[in-house]
């Protein structure tokens, strides 16, 4: 059945007892939600799947789906939330819907906490927090029709609408595009797109206040997948509708959310405004998972060399790997990712993410140069421009914001300034910047302990990009003077390839730790 043009259309009539139907706020809600009106705020939440055997279904282990998550949820706002197949995030929506009972951690919904609530403390609840499931064919039940399925969520709470049910549902299908006539329609004579409007009425029968939608579009035509992220968009501004977006569809994520989470192997790794997390990605996954997004521009041929392909799939949330459960993917892990946890901390204003050695920023372990074998192979699917731009910024944020004298430390970094952004918006920006900051970090070079920390990855690809770089000779020559200058007194301008800087970063590490250096490779092996 081919999709009703009229379908795009949404008008939101008034509701059965004479009130229109939009929600106090609206669009300006929105953007004008204040910090602290927070409709559900999450901490440490975790869920853990056992994992049973033998004929007495002993605990032999568990999926550690979700493990210690923390984020909150402003009244009007839409929260997307990303990553790979497998990564937790439609056991996280199943969480904070209480579909799922929580292995650890807290949920609560305007200040109560809901975490443990049973299936009566729940009710109440379920009028306020609907989801949207991501198979339209699959979550309408084929045998009822449209009027007892989206006229369901009234039986089920014992509420009388004013005017009846029937009335109520004729009026939810015509607000999400949908014709009331079809009401004794079944869900078969229906196509995907109808479908899901079907679900969306359904979610929104109560007049919830928060909708958790799991992957509401990747099983629809592309087509009627902007449909449906309109209608969504056109619904939130109507009714002060509050989203949980789940999609693994970049792209859609960027059209519908205010601010995005970035999940991975059951983890938050970033979490920020969404033009800041495009604009200027601080999570190295982040990063890779944005190069993978197609830029529809012909003229743009330098975009196939920066993207970012990571190698082998997520390893198993049975067993997730030590401290950054990145780390055996990422091109910039060193010794401390695989043995320290790193904290989802604020660096910059409403971007939080959990990294030791952050793209975009100053780097949070300086001092830990030594890559592991991991990220050496990572590596080498990285192309050097996207190495070098990274460590230009870095080295720029640093200098920028810790002064000459003083090494990256997380506390002063976390003071930080929107100054950071400046530096990743344009390439000659960035190596003007680079340059300066090269030059600040002289000084720094001099105390003993960062040498080493100088010949790292934040600056030295400065000076590699520097003599990489084709465009105008004064441009490079005069940054590759500089580096040739202090190459004795000044490791953070060594000029390295790809391999030496291997080289040098392992020769530091032998000369550093060479039995830890060697335990590390072997372990991570
Ligand atoms: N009921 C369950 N019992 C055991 N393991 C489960 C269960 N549900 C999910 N898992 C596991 O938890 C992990 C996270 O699954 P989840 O469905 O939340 O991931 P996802 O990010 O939503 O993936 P996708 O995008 O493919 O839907 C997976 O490894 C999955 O196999």
């Amino acid at each position: 059945m081919s999709e009703n043009p009229k379908d795009t259309a949404v008008t939101t009539p008034a509701k059965s007892d004479g009130t229109k139907a939009t929600a106090a706020g609206g669009a300006t809600l929105t953007k004008d939600a204040a910090d602290g009106d927070v409709l559900l705020k999450v901490t440490g939440l975790q869920k853990h799947f056992p994992i049973k055997k033998g004929l007495l279904q002993r605990q032999v282990g568990a999926v550690h789906a979700v493990d210690g998550i923390d984020f909150e949820v402003r009244r009007g706002e839409t929260l997307g939330v990303v990553g790979e197949s497998g990564c937790g995030k439609s056991t996280m929506g199943r969480l904070i819907t209480r579909l799922l009972e929580p292995t650890g951690g807290r949920i609560e919904f305007e200040g109560r906490d809901i975490t443990h609530l049973g299936v009566g403390g729940m009710r109440p609840l379920r009028r306020d927090v609907q989801m949207i499931f991501q198979d339209p064919y699959s979550s309408l039940n084929p045998r009822h029709t449209i009027g007892t399925i989206v006229g369901a969520p009234f039986r089920l709470q014992g509420v009388e609408p004013e005017g009846g049910i029937k009335k109520e549902v004729q009026r939810l299908l015509s607000v999400v595009g949908l014709n009331p006539e079809h009401y004794n329609r079944y869900p078969h004579e229906f196509s995907g797109g109808q479908r899901q409007r079907i679900g969306i009425a359904r979610a929104l029968a109560l007049n919830p206040k928060l909708v958790v939608a799991d992957e509401p579009v990747s099983a629809l035509d592309v087509s009627i997948q902007a449909q449906v992220v309109n209608l969504l968009d056109d619904l939130q501004q109507e009714l002060g509708l509050t989203y949980v977006i789940i999609a693994h569809d970049l792209s859609v994520v960027r059209h519908v959310s205010d601010r995005i989470a970035v999940m991975y192997l059951g983890k938050i790794v970033e979490l920020a405004d969404r033009d800041q997390l495009y604009k200027s990605p601080m999570h190295p996954y982040t990063k890779a998972l944005l190069s993978a997004v197609p830029i529809p521009d012909p003229s743009r041929k330098s975009a196939r060399s920066e993207r970012i392909l990571l190698k082998g799939d997520v390893p198993s949330p049975i067993s997730p790997p030590s401290g950054c459960r990145f780390h055996t993917r990422c091109w910039k892990a060193t010794e401390i990712c695989r043995t320290t946890e790193p904290p989802l901390a604020e660096l910059r204003p409403g971007q939080r993410v959990a990294c030791h050695h952050p793209e975009n920023f100053a780097d949070q372990q300086p001092q830990d140069t030594v890559l592991l074998s991991a990220a050496k192979e990572a590596a080498e699917l990285v192309s050097d421009e996207v190495l070098a731009q990274s460590a230009e910024t870095s080295a720029a944020v640093a200098a920028e914001l810790e002064g000459p004298a003083e090494p990256a430390s997380g506390e002063s970094v976390s003071k930080s300034a929107g100054s950071a952004e400046s530096s990743s918006e344009s390439g000659e920006s960035v190596s003007k910047t680079a340059r300066s900051a090269s030059e600040a970090t002289e000084p720094a070079s001099k105390s003993t302990e960062p040498v080493s920390k100088s010949v790292s990855k934040p600056t030295e690809p400065v000076s590699k990009s520097v003599s990489k770089s084709t465009e105008p000779a004064s441009e490079s020559a005069e940054p590759a003077s500089e580096s040739a200058e202090s190459a004795s007194a000044e490791p953070a301008s060594v000029d390295v390839s790809k391999t030496d800087r291997r080289e040098a970063a392992g020769e530091t590490g032998r000369q550093e730790s060479a039995e830890e250096s060697d335990g590390q490779e072997s372990t991570d092996k």
